[in-house]
């Protein structure tokens, strides 16, 4: 793999004229997770879409190295298609290997649904699709904003295993979360330690 790295310093975000956050650092090499953490609407996923490269920083500057994958609420996916095509445009978009999405589909336990429509996929049955289109996609870098959501134990479990597979071969994870996730021991970025205090406002 060639060089793998995500670096933010002094990272600051303005969205609707409103500071978000500012004096973001975060240094992420091969191996490397973070969690970011903090109330509906404090700009997790403003961050996490300023880590894509989809949202420019108001200060600060990012760094990547390697391919980004980035998983949100929106699915991305051909709602009319069977699952294993619509994943399948994907792949080939990505130029993922062989065997690369039926592997990610198993991942994700979702090959009793290959021929399932996607719009006939339940809330966590649509998450696992988008995990498992990032899983196959093979970028090094992997964003994920609420990736547990709509997820149960089993799917979550799941999610756990790939995430460390994803990191013992050297992958980064940034994940915005509400809820406990399974990262192995992840740098956490707690986000009201980055909003504005009154005094300086
Ligand atoms: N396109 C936009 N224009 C203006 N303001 C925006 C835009 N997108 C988001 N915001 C605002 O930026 C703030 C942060 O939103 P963001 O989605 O990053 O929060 P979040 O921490 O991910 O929230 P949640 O936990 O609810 O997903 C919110 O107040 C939101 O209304």
């Amino acid at each position: 793999m060639s060089r793998v790295g995500l670096h933010l310093s002094g990272v600051a975000c303005a969205r609707g004229g409103r500071l978000l956050f500012r004096g973001v650092d975060l240094a992420m090499e091969p191996g490397g997770s973070a969690l970011l953490k903090g109330p509906n609407g404090i700009g997790k996923s403003s961050l996490i879409r300023i880590c894509a490269g989809l949202l420019r920083a108001t200060a600060g500057t990012v760094e990547r190295h390697g391919r980004v994958a980035l998983t949100d609420e929106r699915l991305a996916l051909d709602m009319e298609q069977p699952l294993a095509a619509a994943l399948g445009f994907w792949a080939r978009l990505d130029a993922a290997p062989p065997g690369a999405l039926d592997a990610a589909m198993a991942a994700m336990a979702l090959e009793p649904l290959r021929q399932v429509p996607v719009r006939m996929l339940s809330t966590g049955q649509r998450k696992r699709a988008a995990l498992a289109r990032v899983i196959a996609g093979g970028a090094p870098i992997w964003l994920l904003d609420e990736p547990g959501n709509g997820l149960d134990d089993a799917a979550l479990e799941l999610l756990g295993a790939s995430v460390a597979a994803h990191l013992a071969g050297g992958g980064i994870v940034v994940a915005a979360s509400h809820q406990p996730l399974p990262l192995p021991t992840p740098v956490v970025l707690t986000m009201q330690d980055y909003i504005m205090a009154e005094e300086e406002a």
